[in-house]
């Protein structure tokens, strides 16, 4: 459906069955990266396939990392101790998960690199690794503004730091990004790497999802609480051999929510109480909405109101800061809550593909509903009975805006989503399974 300028959504009233989940983006992108770094050859099935992982393959495969993908859908990465391309202009689209973590990789091993992206990504902060970068030893200039991309990497002058500080209360990536490339450094200096984080640090799950990979890995981080992590000599990444990656956890979350308000029972497949993310935890919002969960290891299954017949979830307040592209699908369902919601604690959402506060308040109001917000924080008022309204949902090239709003199909007005192709940064054909799924 990319090519469409927008898609009409039917009128919906019941949502039920089950979706095997694409592969995650956050582990996808971490693994590729990690299998390029690594000793040996990793074999990665259930890769998630979208834009922000093409971009990431095709960065590794233009650095000169062997990447081969078989008739079986399984990914073969054979690692290298150094990238053999020295020099290369890569573009990495908008993908956070590619850019940070390439960032500091490429920053650390040196080279002629330039890295840059689709204009939005040049918009998104990345200053914080950059200094701490820095102050390990890396040349990296700003083309364009200070503190964003496009940029400029040079030769690794090292200088055996052993100790870095970077911020955490703009984006966790940038501690994952540090995290993920320590090694590089610890060969080097033969010594420990200490990182530690200033300010708060946000979005902490998605440190986990680091930490887990990278013990995969073989490489193991001493930690002390959120605020010091070191790497410790000799660590090297060596594969596992094979890894399956799991369902994307944000993802399940706007199939969740469909299962909430469409009756269900709507069932996720790939991610379960095994699952390494974060974003599993939006399963407890949906149930303090009223929904029904029940789960297995790598399952989830939601059932609840039907909204479409004036039944409602109930108000939320809460805060969102550990699950930050999950909090977008709460939003959303807030349309159907009996009272206003409250989303605290929301303050990235600035910085990531839209100004995502800016853009959900513009949306949500179009259908009649009340909506507040501050620096970071959203409060939304459901529109009350008659006063919603018909609207075209303007998506913000945001992949969560459009596949969010999908749920807005279950209310009284008539839903066009405008640009639906915007979904392909991690969910390409959300649209077609969406409507394998919701019945009018
Ligand atoms: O590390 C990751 O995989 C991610 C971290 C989060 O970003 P922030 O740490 O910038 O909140 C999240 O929003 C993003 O989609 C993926
Ligand atoms: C914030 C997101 O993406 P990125 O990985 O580009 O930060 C997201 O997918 O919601």
């Amino acid at each position: 459906m990319s090519h469409l300028d927008y898609l009409d959504l039917p009128p919906a009233r019941r949502a039920a069955g089950t979706v095997a989940l694409p592969g995650s983006k956050s582990i996808s992108n971490r693994v590729l990266l990690l299998a390029a770094l690594a000793e040996g050859r990793t074999e990665i099935a259930g890769l998630l396939d979208s834009d922000d992982t093409r971009v990431m393959l095709q960065a590794l495969r233009q650095l000169g990392v062997s990447v081969e993908q078989g008739a079986d859908g399984v990914v073969r990465v054979d690692g290298v101790a150094r990238f053999p391309v020295a020099e290369a202009d890569i573009f990495l689209g908008n993908a956070g998960t590619a850019f940070r973590p390439l960032t500091a990789a490429l920053a650390l091993l040196g080279g002629q690199y330039r890295l840059s992206g689709v204009p939005r990504m040049h918009e998104r902060p990345i200053g914080d690794l950059v200094d701490a970068l820095r102050g390990l030893g890396a040349a990296i200039d700003y083309e364009g503004n200070p503190g964003y991309p496009p940029l400029a990497i040079g030769a690794f002058a090292g200088g055996g730091a052993e100790r870095v500080s970077v911020q955490g209360n703009v984006s966790s990536q940038f501690l994952t990004a540090l995290l993920l490339a320590a090694p590089l450094v610890v060969r080097g200096t033969g010594r420990p790497l200490v990182i530690e984080v200033a300010g708060d640090l946000i979005s902490k799950p998605y440190i986990d999802i680091t930490l887990n990979l990278m013990a995969r890995y073989g490489v193991a981080v001493t930690r002390d609480g959120w605020q010091r992590f070191t790497v410790e000599a000799g660590s090297a990444y060596r594969s596992p051999g094979r890894v399956q990656v799991e369902g994307d956890a944000s993802s399940a979350s706007y199939f969740l929510a469909l299962g909430a308000i469409g009756g269900g029972p709507l069932r996720v497949t790939g991610v379960g109480a095994d699952s390494i993310q974060g974003d599993v935890a939006f399963a407890q919002t949906l149930a303090a909405m009223g929904a029904t969960i029940t789960h297995g290891p790598d399952w989830i299954e939601a059932s609840g109101v039907r909204v479409a017949e004036g039944q409602t979830l109930k108000a939320f307040d809460a805060d969102f800061n550990l699950i930050p592209d999950a909090a977008m699908t709460a939003a959303a369902l807030a349309l159907y809550a009996d009272g206003p919601c409250l989303l605290r604690n929301i303050g990235s959402w600035r910085v990531k593909e839209t100004d995502r506060i800016h853009a959900m308040q513009t949306e949500l109001t179009k259908l009649g509903a009340t909506v507040a917000s501050g620096e970071d924080w959203l409060r939304v008022t459901p529109p009350a009975a008659g006063t919603w309204r018909d609207a075209h949902i303007g998506t913000w090239d945001d992949h969560r805006m459009a596949m969010c709003f999908s749920l807005a199909a279950f209310g009284p007005a008539a839903v066009r989503i405008l640009d639906p192709g915007c979904v392909a940064k991690t969910f390409p054909d959300y649209f077609d399974v969406y409507a394998s799924l919701v019945t009018g």
